[in-house]
């Protein structure tokens, strides 16, 4: 098949957007193509396939989400505000509610974070810490503490947003330990029945730095759930006050967002860019990827995203 598509990005986390409303499209099997067209020596390279679903009676569209490895996780975040672009402007909305795997969230415009940078606020959740929600075969919910059988002694804290997720706050981020505890998540082992996204993270005067282990991804340049968790986590242990804006600092950026805690059904809300890079095509045959064919250019767009300091 022909796949058009739209590379994008949130804070450098990127994807591959499909727009998938029609149940032709959406009744692929996408597995197999993310793992072509995610695989960075390929042609195009990215963390995940978003696709643009079709809404319902109480949904204006939907999002799917396809990890690079295939597997389809129940949120993306970061994809949540290139997919809440393209739905906006496909609809010609200012806001929507879009249907996720598991959950609802709403998407709405932004006044531009910088010149040129679309931006695109995101309310999603509820956060949970029941284990039962995280997979996690504990017996009571684990707010900062050690988590017996994890092979390493940190505390963190587990969460579902509603994907699953493990948090710690460090001193200082050392990537090979995120790296082997994100990895040694990665071989589903019992303790953890769906895997999980691993997140260490440094406290900041304006907020947090956040640096995630995606499950079925790796090492990325920033994933929303987990900067959205990480936030819900400084609210559940005291270091960020619980409605309180932050900025959150990732490897490919930044977003500002606020928890809401319990008072606000444990909501995240989530304010950042939505960088549409280029629109493109390739072949798609079984388990061969062509080349790229550029439709679109947009690199006003890319130099708008780069002149953001971080
Ligand atoms: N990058 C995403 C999260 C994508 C899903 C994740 N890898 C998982 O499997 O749960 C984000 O921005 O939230």
């Amino acid at each position: 098949m022909e796949l058009a598509f739209t590379k994008c990005h949130g804070s450098g986390n990127d994807f591959a957007l499909v727009d998938a409303r029609d149940p032709t499209l959406a009744a692929i099997d996408w597995a197999p193509v993310a793992r072509l067209v995610c695989d960075r020596a390929g042609p195009v390279g990215a963390d995940g396939i978003l696709l643009l679903t079709a809404g319902d009676d109480d949904h204006a569209f939907g999002m799917r989400v396809i990890n690079a490895d295939g597997s389809e996780p129940e949120s993306c975040l970061n994809g949540l505000r290139c997919i809440g672009r393209a739905g906006l402007d496909a609809l010609v909305l200012d806001s929507a509610r879009v249907k996720l795997k598991t959950s609802t969230a709403q998407v709405a415009r932004q006044p531009e974070l910088a010149p040129g940078v679309v931006t695109i606020q995101t309310i999603a959740g509820p956060a949970s810490a029941d284990p039962a929600d995280v997979g996690l075969h504990v017996d009571a919910a684990v707010i900062d503490a050690a988590i017996p059988g994890l092979p390493n002694p940190r505390a963190f804290t587990a969460l579902a947003m509603p994907n699953p997720h493990l948090i710690t706050f460090v001193d200082k981020i050392d990537v090979a330990e995120l790296t082997a505890l994100g990895e040694w998540c990665e071989g589903r082992p019992a303790l953890l029945a769906d895997r999980a996204n691993v997140s260490f993270c440094e406290t900041r005067p304006d907020g947090l730095f956040v640096h995630t282990f995606e499950r079925g991804v790796g090492l990325t340049n920033a994933c929303g759930t987990a900067m959205g968790g990480a936030t819900h986590a400084a609210g559940l242990t005291g270091r960020v006050p619980f409605g309180q804006e932050i900025t959150v600092h990732n490897p490919g950026g930044r977003v500002r967002i606020m928890a809401s805690g319990p008072g606000g059904g444990d909501r995240v809300t989530i304010a950042g860019n939505a960088t549409f890079e280029y629109d493109a095509v390739v072949e798609i045959d079984t388990d061969k990827i062509g080349p790229l064919r550029i439709t679109r250019d947009r690199g006003g767009e890319v130099a708008a995203w780069a002149s953001v300091t971080r």
